[in-house]
């Protein structure tokens, strides 16, 4: 039992002598990391979307993996292929021995997918979370289906909108005036008018990607009671997707004219506001974007930046200073999230790994910022 050799012996002994040999002796413990310098985050969230089954060629939760090496499974792509990735080539750095002169934070985190409130939102602020010092962060991105890779320097604001519109009822027999649900048609077309109008200016500009202009879906219409009872109420929902360059302020007067132009009585209020939009640059006056580019760059990866259309966790940790990139190291795949049958190839799950064992060290060598000096 205490004889074997090394390749026999058990991997809880390895790691308890591996343990052993880093030189933490007082007074001046070696701890492995400079810990005057802020640390790498490299984030990413455990919660997944619900599924309709019966759409799914195979089981979302059983990590089916076909001949052809595809792994169908809910998470696949968003995000638990990255949660493994980042931990397994922490690990085999962590197994070369390599140290770096920045700490490596990983966060495995709750909520995502239904706005983080519970989540990142409220962890940004607990002193906890001050104590990682993060200096920069990864999270999540989106694949890309041709041979680069895209990455994320900033996300639309999410907006989510309810108009309500009140007029006159009645007997739905007779012509009456100023109701709900014609003010509410109003308001309705005026935003999907500008719908259309973001989506020409989209179409349009082929330098334009879809992160960089608003979208807007009406995606909830509720009221009425019957047939023939006109309501008194109505109500229309948005889900705003705000890019990054719009003025705000500007933009809530934008919705406020539409309701006031309806008639009176229609209002609206906000389920999601976002008002904090943040932008981490992507060129070399950004210490991080250039040991990220570069790195990319001495793989031969390609960089596609863009503006994420969706919102992330990534938003709360930019409001609170620590730039972020959003990046999922998955090219030549089909964007599947959210979708039936999100499957990623195990192939490119492992070239994620290693893109990870190049991408970290170059990130936890960043030198000393001026802020940190
Ligand atoms: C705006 S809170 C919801 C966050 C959600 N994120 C991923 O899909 C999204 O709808 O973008
Ligand atoms: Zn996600
Ligand atoms: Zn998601």
């Amino acid at each position: 039992m205490t004889s074997k050799g090394p390749e026999e012996e058990h991997p809880s002994v390895t790691l308890f002598r591996q343990y052993l040999r880093i030189r933490t002796v007082q007074p001046k413990p070696d701890y492995g990391t400079n810990p005057t310098l802020s640390s790498i985050l490299l984030n990413s969230h455990t919660d997944v979307v619900p599924v309709f089954k019966e759409c799914w060629s195979h089981d979302p939760f059983e990590a089916f993996k076909d001949s052809e090496g595809y792994i169908y499974a809910r998470g696949a792509q968003d995000m638990k292929c990255i949660s493994i990735q980042y931990l397994e080539a922490v690990r085999m750095l962590k197994m070369e021995g390599h140290q770096f002169p920045r700490t490596i934070h990983m966060t495995f985190v709750p909520d995502e997918e239904v706005g983080g409130h519970q989540g990142m939102e409220l962890f940004v602020q607990r002193p906890e979370f001050q104590a990682l010092r993060a200096g920069f962060a990864l999270d999540e991105g989106l694949a890309n289906p041709t041979d680069a890779f895209t990455v994320f320097y900033s996300e639309r604001s999410p907006w989510w909108v309810r108009v309500t519109s009140t007029g006159k009822p009645g007997h739905g027999s007779r012509f009456i005036e100023d109701t709900a649900a014609e003010k509410l048609h109003k308001v309705v077309s005026s935003i999907l008018a500008f719908r259309e109008k973001e989506w020409q200016r989209l179409q349009s500009n082929p330098h334009l990607k879809e992160g960089a202009v608003t979208s807007v879906n009406l995606t909830k219409l509720e009221g009425g009671v019957a047939y023939n009872v006109v309501p008194a109420t109505m109500s229309a929902s948005f889900d705003f997707r705000v890019a990054p360059d719009v003025d705000l302020k500007a933009f809530e007067e934008q919705l406020q004219s539409w309701c006031q132009a309806a008639g009176e009585g229609v209002t609206f209020e906000f389920g999601q506001k976002w008002m904090q939009p943040q932008v981490t640059p992507t060129d070399d006056s950004n210490p991080w974007w250039a040991a990220f580019s570069r790195a990319c760059k001495d793989m031969n990866l390609t960089l596609e930046p863009e503006i994420l259309p969706a919102a992330t966790d990534s938003r709360y940790l930019r409001a609170v200073g620590v730039p972020a990139l959003g990046f999922s190291p998955m090219n030549r795949t089909p964007v599947l999230l959210h979708d039936h049958d999100e499957r990623l190839h195990e192939a490119v799950f492992l070239r994620g790994v290693d893109i990870y064992t190049r991408l970290l060290p170059a990130l936890a060598s960043v030198p000393a910022l001026p802020s940190e000096s």
